[in-house]
């Protein structure tokens, strides 16, 4: 065999061992405790390029997030005060990261039979003093949104920077689990059963926050993308 193409297929198998190593993880952290934190989840070239493109959107593109779906839908300043940028696959960057959370789909579906159907996201920009308040992503029989994933854009944060992540075990637990937003951490969640909130930070930070979603058309209603 030709040794380019030899060497080609090689650096290519190795992304792929490392992405089924990575993605098995996430799936036994699943499995086992309904949650899982990856530090340095992200390839790095995809994590570079969404660094370098979000650094590039005009402030113009983010819009004040709101809570809720559809109708419920306003914004809140008491709840979170974060701006979102929605992902579209129109980009070669944005492409790369969606089709990254779609083999990160299929391998989680393939392995737990979750059913996940459908991918949509979000970069989230949480300027100095944002914050979102402690908060479901879903509740149980209400929305169609399983599975939870943030993955953080920031680099060298310190740890006084704030803006940690804190994952909730249940309702009742007040101490959670502090995670911090460092670039390329993944974290994954079941969105019905985890509280979490971000707490303020002294500097900005930049994430990317994510929806699996099950499938809940039926025929008379459409079922929308967000
Ligand atoms: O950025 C994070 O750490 C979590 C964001 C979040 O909870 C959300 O967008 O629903
Ligand atoms: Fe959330």
């Amino acid at each position: 065999m030709n040794v380019l193409l030899d060497e080609r297929l090689s650096v290519h198998s190795d992304r792929e061992r490392v992405f089924e190593q990575r993605a098995e993880r996430i799936c036994d952290d699943l499995q086992y405790q309904g949650y899982s934190i990856q530090p340095a989840c992200l390839p790095v070239d995809i994590l570079t390029a969404l660094q370098e493109q979000v650094r590039t959107l005009d402030a113009n593109e983010f819009f004040r997030a709101g809570i809720g779906r559809n109708t419920q839908h306003h914004t809140n300043d008491f709840v979170r005060s974060d701006k979102v940028c929605w992902m579209t696959g129109e980009t070669p960057t944005g492409k790369a990261w969606l089709d990254w959370a779609e083999a990160l789909r299929v391998a989680i579906n393939r392995r737990l039979f979750m059913g996940l159907f459908s991918f949509e996201s979000h970069y989230a920009w949480y300027q100095a003093g944002a914050y979102y308040k402690r908060h479901y992503d879903a509740f149980r029989g209400q929305t169609n949104r399983v599975l939870s994933v943030v993955v953080y854009l920031n680099s060298d944060w310190a740890a006084d920077d704030g803006g940690e992540l804190v994952l909730y075990k249940d309702a009742e637990d007040r101490e959670g689990l502090r995670v911090t937003p460092l670039a390329g951490t993944l974290v994954v969640f079941l969105s019905e059963e985890f509280p979490h909130e971000v707490l303020p930070a002294k500097r900005d930070r930049l994430s990317i926050a994510g929806w699996y979603r099950v499938n809940a058309s039926s025929s008379d209603t459409l079922d929308p993308p967000r």
